[in-house]
């Protein structure tokens, strides 16, 4: 019997990774307010948002299984989530120009018998940008609902110089660790 899963996600992102991989699933979004969350470790703040996402949906029957993501962006001691404004985003670039990040994404899969949490970390090393570019960025309307304030996937990937990692945990999910986690929960229709 094929369970059904739900992602529990707005992100654009991560429902057309999940096509990408003809995972079928359906889309419930929670009603969660993410900024109440402090923590400062960025390992341990992606896992507690995706597990309050993860946990703000509701799982209407066994055959149920909830996909829930949280991704953002750390440097120096500091996180990156999306930026508000142009200020902010120009701030973060700027940050990020010419060094290594880091890129968390965590993952929360749950059905009414069990849980699983995990983090997928990916550095990623930007080119000293220019400031032309960075303001030429800024007045595009990308950075805008993404963590750190760029798409790796689209014009950002301009700013790329090098990742360690798995690319698809920046973009918004780490789709083939998703994939063996959810053979766990899954049964799997025919790709
Ligand atoms: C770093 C990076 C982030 N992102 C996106 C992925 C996520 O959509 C977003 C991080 O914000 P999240 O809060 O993780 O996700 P979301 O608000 O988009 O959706 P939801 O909370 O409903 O799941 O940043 C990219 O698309 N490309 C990138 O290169």
């Amino acid at each position: 019997m094929e369970n059904q899963l739900i992602l529990a996600s707005s992100s654009p992102r991560r429902q057309e990774l999940l096509k990408q991989v003809k995972i079928p699933f359906t889309v419930r979004i929670p009603a969660v307010d993410e900024s109440l969350n402090k923590t400062l470790d960025p390992h341990e703040k992606v896992a507690q948002l995706a597990l309050l996402k993860g946990r703000h949906v509701m799982i209407e029957n066994e055959k149920e299984v909830v996909l829930a993501a949280d991704t953002i962006v750390a440097f120096q001691n500091r996180i990156f989530e999306k930026p508000e404004n142009k200020e902010e985003a120009k701030e973060m670039i700027t940050a990020l120009s010419g060094k290594v990040h880091e890129v968390y994404t965590g993952v929360v899969i749950k059905s009414n018998q069990k849980e699983r949490v995990f983090v997928e970390k990916t550095e990623v090393e930007f080119w000293q940008l220019h400031d032309e570019e960075i303001n030429s960025y800024i007045s595009s309307d990308e950075p805008y609902d993404k963590a750190g304030g760029y798409g790796i996937q689209s014009i950002g990937s301009m700013f790329v110089k090098g990742i360690k990692g798995d690319y698809y945990n920046v973009v918004g999910l780490p789709v083939s660790w998703v994939v063996r986690e959810l053979q766990k929960f899954l049964v799997y229709p025919d790709f």
